[in-house]
């Protein structure tokens, strides 16, 4: 993957994705699985979602995506309700990177990437030179460039996730809200997918469980427990043994060296 940095495609300016009272709730259970939840991820910052299984960071992230309607609540886009805003300007807008999906299709690299480029083209219309650029710029961010015959099938799981991560760069949103993308990952590869969205310059969303990866590339933090907002804001002022201890049930050290905040859990709390 390309160390390089990744500036905005030319007239792609980042905003801000809010959310206010967002509530979900699912036929069969008592409890809403998002509660009264208060959300912002401020133009081109990384605001990570961290939370324990089951808190509703996926359920939040379908929610800012529009995928899933909060009863009540509302989505803003650069202070504009979600929903009000043409189909086309959202689909443009907002690109999202599901957690990985083991589908077998047999499409290839190229053409994964290139569904990326569909909000942008008319309903029949065919790819022209921008969006075959936008889509070798977006492969070579994601270190892939050779790879566009590649069939999907024959990928690794990593490898699929890197892809996913191109058709999500490859449609140049303002938004890019991403489940977990570093599941799959090696080492290596999570840190540099992680640098590669905090040199986007776009407004990040994404959901982590390595909670060193959300100190080190998090610029804002919002913590999950139960599907309320348990704490919201800047990395190194959410991020503490407290948090740590009340949310996650792990004791855990806390220091900050220069600008890194460096997180050590040292056991379960009940240990
Ligand atoms: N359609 C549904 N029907 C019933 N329960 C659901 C549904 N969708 C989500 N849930 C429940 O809501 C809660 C939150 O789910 P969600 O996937 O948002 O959590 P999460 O924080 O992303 O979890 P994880 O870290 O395990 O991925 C979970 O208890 C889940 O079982």
């Amino acid at each position: 993957m390309s160390p390089g940095t990744a500036a905005p495609a030319r007239g792609v300016r980042p905003v801000e994705i809010s959310g206010q009272g967002l509530t979900v709730r699912v036929r069969g259970r008592t409890a809403p699985i998002l509660d009264d939840v208060g959300f912002t991820a401020p133009a081109g910052c990384v605001t990570g979602l961290i939370g324990p299984n089951g808190s509703g960071k996926s359920t939040l992230l379908h929610t800012l995506a529009g995928s899933t309607s909060p009863q009540p609540g509302v989505v803003r886009l650069d202070g504009r309700p979600f929903g009000e805003l043409p189909r086309r300007e959202r689909a443009r807008t907002v690109a999202v990177m599901e957690q990985n999906s083991d589908s077998d299709t047999d499409l290839a690299v190229a053409d994964v990437v290139a569904l990326g480029r569909l909000p942008h083209r008319g309903r029949m219309a065919p790819a022209g030179p921008q969006d075959a650029a936008a889509c070798a710029r977006a492969l070579d961010l994601v270190g892939l460039t050779g790879t566009e015959q590649r069939r999907w099938r024959t990928l690794s799981g990593g490898e699929r996730q890197r892809v996913q991560a191109a058709r999500a760069l490859a449609q140049e949103p303002a938004v890019l809200l991403l489940d977990e993308p570093t599941n799959h990952l090696d080492v290596q590869h999570q840190h540099e997918l992680l640098s590669l969205l905090a040199t986007t310059g776009l407004t990040v969303v994404v959901v982590l469980h390595d909670l060193a990866l959300a100190a080190r590339y998090c610029d804002r933090l919002v913590v999950l427990h139960e599907g309320r907002t348990h704490a919201a804001g800047r990395t190194h002022e959410v991020l503490t043994a407290d948090t740590l201890r009340t949310v996650f049930g792990v004791r855990a050290d806390v220091s900050r060296h220069a600008d890194t905040l460096r997180v050590e859990v040292l056991g379960s709390v009940g240990d």
